[in-house]
Order: structure tokens, then C-alpha cells, then sequence
């Protein structure tokens, strides 16, 4: 059996999940494949206005209705007048208006959260599947929750992967063996059946966790690019594409920030030997990045662009020096608030930490420390990462930026950079 992942682009209008259908359509078999799904277009971005603006107590309203429309023009230019999924997509929005009014809390943000975000994979998930079946794609809709079980760190679900594997083998494989399965990417559900998330983007990785539970031949993403280029195409021009990728230098290359799929991606399928393909859903029939365990390490020079950092500086307040001691309280309190630390640098007296700016945990570390240490934070920064560097790179990239800090190994620069200022 195949895992495919369709994200947020691949399905973000009805010509985008008529383009889904068809490559559904081309891969031969009727059964044995898993479709994974992500919320339509930037839905994810909208529940979380969303649900902000509802906490701010400003005008929800129109946010929520603003969603609905979204997802009812798509369904009406894919369905015929009158089709059942008007009636889901009614119900679906009620519930999603009762779980705001009902279930969220301010003081249990990332709860609430969880349980609200949900419904862009849910409610995407429930067209796309009806879609399939009105081509003559038969299928079954598949509420992950039920399968993928973590505990309760609420947006950053960790996954059980013992209990999973056996509740997917019990009761997905006997359904792949008849039909097509569809589900959720990015979700997860509790022991107590509260709905967990996976962390952002994480619908690569519920692929991820299904190829690797049903033992899958492989896993295939489609992406509005071509495969793996050696930079972001947003953001450098002359990419060039991957054919083959190692496990280890794809794992490398998404912990120091390349989007295109998500960190904990790569491992699960390491672990199984299982080989993942990064494909284009505007150009299907291109064979893209394969990555495996087969493929050796080619040091090709990669750049990745990390934005929306933030670096503190940890400044020691009565002239002593940087220590173990207050080191490991500064870790610590990272691990405790689930920041991740992307680049740490150490001085004498300071300790240097770059972080995800996620405003509600910068003010939980610097509330936390601020009785020991001089904090100051430096925002709007992003983190440049070159990995198998050379100089005419670094010059051809450099200039262009603010450079606040920079670190150097044989093989990796670093460096946390701004934009000039106008
Ligand atoms: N090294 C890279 N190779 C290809 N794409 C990259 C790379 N780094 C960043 N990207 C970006 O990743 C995007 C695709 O990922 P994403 O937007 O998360 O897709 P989806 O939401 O459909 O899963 C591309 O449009 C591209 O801008
Ligand atoms: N919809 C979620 C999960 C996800 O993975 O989306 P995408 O596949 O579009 O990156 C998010 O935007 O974070």
C-alpha cells in the first residue's frame, strides 16, 4: 500500500481538488492507498484569526463566515445543487461555532486551539472525499483522531506510535484491502478523545506515521514545486532540483528550516526503510525527489531561510560568567515552555538563544529568567543556514542583509539576519 499527502495548496480551489482527483485517479489501483489531507489553502491561518479575534472579543463573526464562504464556493463549483455535502458542510460550521462558544477558554489557549483548528482538515477531508466518490473514486472518510493517539501537549501532540500502529493495522488495513481511505493530516486525538494537533505543517508527518504504522511501499507528498531544490524558490532564483535525496541530509536540511516537508517527517520512514517522494501536483507525470536509505550523501550546497526568529540575549546580572549551572537553568526553561532553540552562542558573560517568535512563549521564558538574567530580544529576524557553503555564495547572499550573528563549522555557516531597514 501508498500514503499519499495532498497540503493546504494542492486543494486551496475546485480546480486544485479536480487536479487531486485526477492524480487519485491515475495511480492504478482502486485500493490500497491512504490520501492524506490538509486544511484548504491558508484555512489554518483563518481558524487561528479566528479564534483570536474571538478571545479579543472583536468581530468573530465575520472571520467564521469569511471561512464558510471559502468552503462553500468551492463545494458549489465541484457539486451539484442540493448534494449531501451542503448538509455536512452546515453542520460542520455549527459545530465549529458551538466548539468556540462552548469549549475554548483564553486561559487554556493551546486546548483550545487544538479544538478548534481542526475543523479546516475536517471540513477539507469531508469535500474532498465526497468529491472522490462523485468520480467514481470509492473511498472511505477516516476521522484520524481515532488512530493517531498522543498525549495532551496540546499543538505538539506526541504520538504514541505502539498504540497507533495497532489501532491503524486492526482497522485500516481491512479497508484498504476494498477501497481508497481518506483522512486528516496534522491531527491527533487524546486517550480521552480530545482532538490534538501535530505542530504546524505537520500533515507530512501524519503521512509519515501512517506509512510507517501500515508498513507502506512508500509515501509520496505533492508540493507546488517540483521536488527538493537546493533552496526555497521563493526566495533564491537558478534553483536546482534533487533527483535523490538521503534520509540523513533531508532530516538535516528540514531542521535547519526547509519547509517543504516537516521535521519529524524523515525518521519514522528511516526507521521502516520506507522511501519518500516529493513530487509536483502541477506537473505529476515528473518523477521529482526520491529519498531513501539507498542514496549516498552528495554535499550539495543548500541554503535555508528560517524567518520569524527571534534572538534573546541572556545578559548575567552581577558580573559572574556564563556557567553550567545557569546554562541548564536557561535550557531548561526552553524545554519546559516547548520553545525550540534553532541557534545557541555563548560568550564570557551573555548567552545568545534564536528562537520561533511565538510571542506567548518569548513572554513565559523572559517572565521565568528575568529575575537572573538581563534579557533583551532582538525581533524580526530570520536564520540563514548554508549547508557545504563556499565563499562566493556567502557573497552572493550576504550583502543583501543585516548580519547580528554569525557562526562557522567546515561545512555549515550560520548566521541570524535581518533586512535593512528602509
Ligand atoms: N528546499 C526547498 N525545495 C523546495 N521547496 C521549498 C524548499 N524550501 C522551502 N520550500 C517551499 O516549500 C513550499 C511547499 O511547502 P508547503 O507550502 O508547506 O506545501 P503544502 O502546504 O502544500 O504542504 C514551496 O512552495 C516552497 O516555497
Ligand atoms: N493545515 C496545517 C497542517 C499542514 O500540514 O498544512 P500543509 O500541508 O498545507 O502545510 C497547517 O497549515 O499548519
Amino acid at each position: 500500500m501508498q500514503v499519499f499527502k495532498f497540503g493546504g495548496a494542492s486543494v486551496k480551489n475546485a480546480e486544485a481538488v479536480r487536479n487531486v482527483a485526477h492524480i487519485i485517479q491515475n495511480f492504478g489501483t482502486p485500493t490500497h492507498l491512504v490520501v492524506v489531507v490538509s486544511a484548504m489553502g491558508k484555512t489554518t491561518n483563518a481558524l487561528e484569526k479566528l479564534l483570536n479575534t474571538y478571545f479579543a472579543k472583536a468581530d468573530w463573526q465575520t472571520e467564521l463566515q469569511n471561512i464558510q464562504q471559502y468552503h462553500f464556493e468551492i463545494s458549489e463549483q465541484l457539486f451539484p445543487e442540493k448534494h449531501l455535502i451542503f448538509t455536512a458542510l452546515d453542520y460542520l460550521f455549527l459545530q465549529l461555532k458551538e466548539t468556540l462558544l462552548h469549549k475554548t477558554q483564553p486561559e487554556k489557549y493551546d486546548e483550545s486551539y487544538d479544538q478548534v483548528i481542526c475543523f479546516g482538515e475536517i471540513i477539507a477531508t469531508h469535500i474532498v472525499s465526497q468529491f472522490l466518490q462523485e468520480q467514481g473514486i470509492e473511498n472511505e472518510w477516516i476521522d484520524i483522531r481515532n488512530f493517531i493517539k498522543t498525549d495532551t501537549t496540546w499543538r505538539e501532540g506526541k504520538v504514541d506510535f505502539a498504540w497507533t500502529e495497532q489501532l491503524l493495522k486492526r482497522e485500516i488495513l481491512p479497508i484498504l484491502q476494498e477501497k481508497i481511505v481518506v483522512t486528516q493530516g496534522f491531527l491527533g486525538g487524546t486517550l480521552g478523545n480530545k482532538t490534538t494537533t501535530l505542530g504546524r505543517e505537520g500533515s507530512d508527518y501524519t503521512a509519515s506515521i501512517l506509512a510507517y504504522s501500515l508498513e507502506a511501499q512508500k509515501v509520496t507528498i505533492w508540493k507546488d514545486v517540483p521536488g527538493i531544490l537546493n533552496a526555497d524558490p521563493k526566495k533564491v532564483p537558478n534553483t536546482q532540483l534533487y533527483e535523490t535525496l538521503s534520509y540523513t541530509e533531508a532530516a538535516e536540511m528540514t531542521f535547519y528550516g526547509a519547509n517543504v516537508i516537516h521535521p519529524k517527517t524523515i525518521k519514522p520512514l528511516a526507521n521502516k526503510n520506507i522511501p519518500l517522494y516529493v513530487r509536483s501536483f502541477l506537473e505529476p507525470h515528473k518523477a521529482g525527489t526520491c529519498i531513501d536509505g539507498i542514496t549516498s550523501p552528495q554535499n550539495t550546497p543548500t541554503i535555508i531561510f528560517k524567518p520569524n526568529q527571534v534572538l534573546l540575549k541572556f545578559a548575567i546580572k552581577d558580573l559572574a560568567f556564563i556557567t553550567e549551572e545557569n546554562l541548564s537553568k536557561i535550557l531548561h526553561t526552553f524545554t519546559q515552555t516547548n520553545a525550540k532553540i534553532h541557534l545557541l552562542q555563548s560568550s564570557a558573560v551573555s548567552l545568545w538563544i534564536a528562537t520561533d517568535f511565538q510571542e506567548h512563549k518569548v513572554i513565559k521564558i523572559i517572565d521565568f529568567l528575568s529575575e537572573e538574567f538581563a534579557i533583551s530580544q532582538t525581533r524580526n529576524v530570520q536564520l540563514l543556514t548554508i549547508l557545504y557553503y563556499n565563499e562566493k555564495m556567502l557573497q552572493s547572499i550576504l550583502p543583501k542583509f543585516e548580519l547580528i550573528l554569525e557562526q562557522k563549522t567546515q561545512q555549515t555557516y550560520r548566521a541570524v539576519i535581518a533586512e535593512f531597514s528602509a
